[in-house]
């Protein structure tokens, strides 16, 4: 049967399908955001349904509300994509090639569908799928692309679509509750949601997504215990639900599941997608037949070609056609997955089966290409959709195979009116503005407080900062302890301050840039939603790491001053602390630069230790500040840590009365004496705390614009 045979087209106005005839169960409304236009799916309810499973199909707990009305009223496609073809520059030894990882793919998702992105590994699904939610990074695109009806806005689209990726990023030490709700205050406007508000939805979020019984869980990780991996993908789901969106996206979302996790998961994705009046799109490497039941139509490829795109039953019956039926007893999806994988036993077989997959691409493409072009192309006709909006009937998921392709024999193909031409061009002006956003305050607040908690519960990390503070205390009080004022303590005075420079910029190093790497991670996956400002995240974070980093430096600053003896002349100390604080400011500066300038965590902890090795040579201390080789000499002077040295140098020995034990012509009785040998006497102390806090500004200012122009998604929009 040719699914695309005119004498298919039904050219009558909409009927409900069986599958939305069999809805009887009234649903609840429990809240409302209407924001969508009426033609797009606009039962935008969030209507609750019963939350587990009933016999048989579970279409039959679709409300009349959403599935109906989106076949009887809502005609246009959500999303419809047209000859997309995607390819990468690949090198090869010496040469470089193109290499073509999607071959003019079309199709489209209505409002109240769920498609399932189906293939053999290497297919092209993540690829596809991220070219479609606005994802895809490098290579070369072509093809059209339409949300609604026009062509997407991207800065409107990622607000509208909700990714939920592979790898759950999250915060491992934060409860499932507190990421939904922080989630929820950061991508919904403080102006237009109140905390009540906010609070409801994600309550309701947490119901629909069978998660209020672990609402106080953490979110855990490889290292510390938390919620299964099943429950983790439903929080990511609950995430991007958040801000309501028009779609769902989901790139393996049973990857690394048991089958009944994941075949929660699945079923939760379609009960949303029907109850919410949205569409959702998904990859799912081997979907069981029970999955396999809630995808509405199953878009099937291999090699990167289209070879099927039509609900499961449509699919089985059309392989049939092509001579190649499905085994009984066989599962759909693994049948499916054999048909587009490619035989490696033999020459022979690897022949056959890349004709197999040959043959069933071109078969496709041909009819595809002309269904396509009438959805995309009229103007107010009458059209077919390419498949009918339904799901397999009750019938089909109970008979397995055989009543899947009953259930297409029966099933009658409902033509849809598409009364909106597309256009491709500009959008529309409530498409072209992006919701509002939560105010510039309200957000930095808010990150302020996610980083706060983050970092509290950090326990490794804290572990490491206290260990570092006691240790270098008692190291370096014990080792300099009480100095008097000996000649011989000349050395050691300058050997201490030393120690302090090397030890607090390594420190802050080592400890603030693996947890910024792991906020980083996070940052970006939330940037690709838009969820909030690089402002604001920057800020959070020297808002946050600052005090810490500071607090603990100065617990072992102050306890080793008074422990070696230093002159306690409380304006010496006051000044010491202040330009030792300076450098703890511009070394968290610097290691907040390096970890947004440097993709991964190995580089920027090199280069970290670099330039921390860098400052330290320059400091003053290794080298005589005033006999270095001009080629080099300049260094020292974008060294902070030689400021800083200079400045602690001499504010300690300005003034220091020194006894020689004998007068043997070598001895150094006045401290600035001493200052003058070392050489340390080009700028005064205020000088160098002025380019100290300059540094830090400075350094921060490039930090921030290194964050901004690294995190700055370069996707592809077509
Ligand atoms: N940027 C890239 N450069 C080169 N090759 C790439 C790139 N991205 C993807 N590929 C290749 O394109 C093919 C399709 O990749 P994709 O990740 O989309 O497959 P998939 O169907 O999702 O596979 P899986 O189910 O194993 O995740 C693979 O062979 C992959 O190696």
């Amino acid at each position: 049967m040719d699914h695309h045979g005119a004498g298919a087209v039904a050219r009558h106005d909409p009927q409900p399908p069986p599958a939305a005839d069999a809805v009887r169960q009234a649903p609840s409304i429990v809240s409302s955001s209407a924001s969508s236009s009426q033609q797009y799916g606009s039962t935008r309810e969030f209507i609750e349904l019963p939350l587990s499973p009933v016999d048989g199909y579970p279409s039959s707990k679709v409300p009349e509300k959403t599935l109906s009305s989106v076949i009887a009223g809502q005609h246009a496609p959500l999303l419809a994509w047209e000859d997309v073809a995607y390819s990468v520059k690949i090198k090869d030894k010496e040469q470089s090639s193109m290499r073509t990882l999607l071959h003019g793919i079309s199709g489209e998702v209505y409002p109240g569908e769920v498609i399932g992105l189906l293939g053999p590994s290497g297919a092209g699904k993540t690829t596809l799928l991220n070219i479609l939610a606005g994802r895809i990074e490098g290579g070369m695109l072509s093809g059209r692309v339409s949300f609604r009806g026009r062509k997407r806005v991207p800065g409107v689209f990622k607000r509208r679509v909700a990714y939920v990726e592979q790898e759950d990023m999250m915060f491992p030490m934060l409860t499932v509750e507190e990421t939904i709700m922080f989630a929820a205050k950061l991508r919904l406007a403080d102006r237009n949601y109140t905390q009540l508000q906010k609070v409801e939805r994600v309550a309701s979020i947490m119901h629909q997504l069978r998660l209020s019984h672990v609402k106080g869980s953490k979110i855990g990780d490889a290292l510390s215990r938390g919620v299964s991996g099943g429950e983790r993908k439903r929080v990511s789901i609950g995430v991007g639900l958040v801000t309501d969106p028009d779609m769902i996206v989901l790139d393996e979302p049973t990857s690394g599941l048991d089958s009944n996790s994941a075949e929660m998961v699945v079923e939760l994705v379609r009960d949303i997608t029907r109850s919410r009046g949205i569409a959702s799109i998904m990859t799912v490497h081997q979907p069981n037949a029970n999955m396999l039941t809630c995808f509405d139509r199953v878009l099937l490829l291999s090699q990167g070609r289209l070879v099927f795109f039509g609900s499961v039953a449509e699919a089985l019956e059309y392989f049939e056609t092509k001579g190649f039926p499905c085994p009984m007893r066989q599962n759909p999806a693994d049948f499916f997955i054999d048909m587009m994988s490619l035989n490696n036993r033999s020459p022979q077989d690897l022949e056959a089966s890349r004709r197999r997959i040959e043959h069933l691409a071109q078969s496709f493409s041909g009819s595809s290409k002309l269904t396509t072009k009438m959805s995309l192309s009229y103007g107010g006709l009458y059209e077919q959709r390419p498949y009918a909006l339904q799901g397999p009937t009750p019938a089909a998921s109970r008979g397995g195979v055989a009543g899947m392709a009953a259930a297409a024999s029966a099933s009658t193909t409902v033509g849809l009116r598409q009364d909106a031409p597309f256009n491709w061009g500009t959008p529309e002006a409530d498409d072209a503005e992006p919701p509002e956003r939560a105010s510039w305050l309200f957000e930095l607040r808010t990150l302020a407080q996610r980083d706060a908690i983050t970092t509290l519960r950090h326990y490794t990390f804290l572990s490491a900062v206290g260990l570092n503070t006691v240790s270098v205390l008692l190291l370096l009080g014990l080792l300099f302890y009480q100095l008097g004022r000996e000649v011989e303590s000349i050395q050691n005075r300058i050997g201490l301050f030393f120690a302090l420079t090397l030890n607090s910029t390594y420190g802050v190093m080592s400890h603030y840039l693996y947890v910024y790497y792991k906020a980083k991670d996070i940052m970006l996956s939330e940037r690709g939603s838009g969820s909030y400002r690089m402002t604001t995240f920057y800020l959070a974070k020297v808002a946050v790491y600052l005090p810490f980093a500071v607090l603990s430096s100065w617990i072992y600053f102050v306890g080793i001053y008074f422990m070696a003896g230093l002159q306690p002349v409380a304006t010496k100390v006051f000044v010491s602390l202040s330009l030792f604080t300076v450098l703890i400011v511009v070394t968290l500066a610097v290691t907040l630069m390096v970890g947004s300038f440097v993709s991964t965590y190995d580089l920027a902890s090199v280069i970290a230790a670099l330039t921390v090795t860098t400052w330290v040579i320059f400091g003053g201390h290794l080298a005589n500040a005033g006999e270095l080789l001009p080629v080099i000499s300049w260094m020292q002077f974008i060294s902070p840590a030689f400021y800083v040295y200079e400045g602690m140098v001499r504010t300690e020995f300005t003034g220091l009365e020194l006894h020689c034990k004998a007068n043997n012509g070598l001895c150094v009785a006045r401290g600035d004496d001493v200052i003058k040998l070392y050489k340390l006497d080009q700028f005064t102390v205020g000088q160098c705390a002025l380019i100290g806090v300059c540094m830090a500004v400075g350094y921060n200012a490039l930090a921030y614009l290194s964050l901004r122009w690294k995190a700055k998604p370069k996707y592809l929009w077509i």
